[in-house]
């Protein structure tokens, strides 16, 4: 029995704003008001869509892909260790928590600019049968993030086309479609832990997430962890490390994590479809609001292709050295105000 099964399963279930996407594009001032809002706050919110964007034959592929053997997936293993962070991750090569319990998910990153540029590409037929497929969801779900970018851009007092311009879908950056899989397991069944994927910010700048069981949980701001729930016809759409710290501060990149979908009472596995739209790579990761609280002018400056890579590493078994490195790898360095506590 998890140790950690008290603290997944008897979490409250609470809905997420929701922002109509046609509302975004119309121009809506007051949903306009609401997308900033609740980008400064919970960092999370469904994103309403009318066909816009539709993951079904992306979860056919997620499925395909992981039915091939381990050995032929690990062919294709990211190299983690130092910093690459395309290809397949197999189970257990990083950590639930802080004590150093395996995770349970497998998932396999495609890199946007791999899947556009084939020369470049190592990728099994699976996936090079399904290119086409792939390439018309990155392009849909980036001309989403795009919309929301430049609402922000403007909301934030700047140029509508600031943030789409260190965005560009055809410059080099860590954009990458996720496909994931995780054996879920009920609670009183199981001898592994119920934390698939532990508590974690994204990297990135927006994040557009489909799952279809549940199990997906988002620290609120009181410190509690709370459920969301798949809403049908939406995504869900999170905020990443990228945006707090090219906003200084202003929006939040939200703790979550994926755990056994609580009442689950038979095994299964459950997939989910992550899209990561990054900064290009040789954005440096720096406020683009001078004056603003979190302006580190003692720091480092890093591209976004280093910052990712750092990131990355630290996030493996292999590097990993203790609890409180753990802890500084899973989230934004700065603006946490709760605490990481898997
Ligand atoms: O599978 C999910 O619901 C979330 C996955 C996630 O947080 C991630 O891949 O960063
Ligand atoms: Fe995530």
């Amino acid at each position: 029995m998890s140790t950690c099964s008290e603290s997944t399963q008897t979490v409250p279930n609470t809905s997420l704003p929701v922002i109509d996407y046609n509302l975004l594009v119309q121009k809506d001032s007051t949903e306009l008001n609401k997308l900033f809002n609740v980008c400064k706050q919970l960092g999370f919110f469904y994103l309403k869509l009318d066909n816009q964007l539709d993951p079904a034959r992306i979860f056919t592929l997620a499925e395909k892909v992981f039915e091939l053997p381990l050995d032929t997936k690990n062919e294709y293993a990211m190299d983690g260790k130092n910093g690459v962070y395309f290809g397949y991750k197999a189970e257990g090569s990083m950590y639930a928590d802080k004590k150093g319990t395996p995770d349970t998910i497998q998932f396999w990153n495609i890199s946007k600019d791999e899947i556009f540029i084939q020369e470049k590409t190592k990728f099994p037929q699976v996936i090079l049968d399904a290119k086409n497929i792939v390439q018309e969801y990155m392009t849909k779900s980036h001309g989403i993030v795009i919309v929301i970018l430049q609402i922000l851009s403007m909301k934030l007092g700047l140029d509508a086309e600031t943030l789409p311009n260190l965005h560009r879908f055809m410059q080099p950056s860590g954009d990458q479609l996720r496909l994931t899989k995780s054996t879920m397991y009920p609670v009183q069944t199981q001898d592994k832990s119920d934390v698939a994927f532990g508590a974690h910010t994204d990297f990135g700048s927006v994040t557009i997430l489909f799952n279809r069981l549940g199990g997906l949980q988002v620290l609120a701001a009181n410190g509690e962890w709370f459920n969301v729930k798949p809403l049908s016809g939406h995504a869900i759409v999170n905020l990443g490390d990228a945006m707090v710290k090219l906003t200084g501060g202003i929006m939040r990149s939200n703790i979550h994590r994926v755990v056994t979908p609580p009442g689950l009472n038979e095994i299964v596995d459950r997939y989910s479809i992550v899209y990561f739209s990054r900064p290009e790579n040789d954005v440096p990761m720096k406020s683009l609001l001078s004056g603003e609280k979190d302006e580190q002018t003692d720091e480092q400056v890093f591209t976004a292709q280093a910052w990712i890579a750092r990131r990355v590493k630290n996030f493996q078994t292999e590097n990993y050295k203790n609890e409180e490195t753990y802890e500084k790898s899973r989230g934004t360095e700065n603006n946490r105000e709760s605490n990481v506590s898997t």
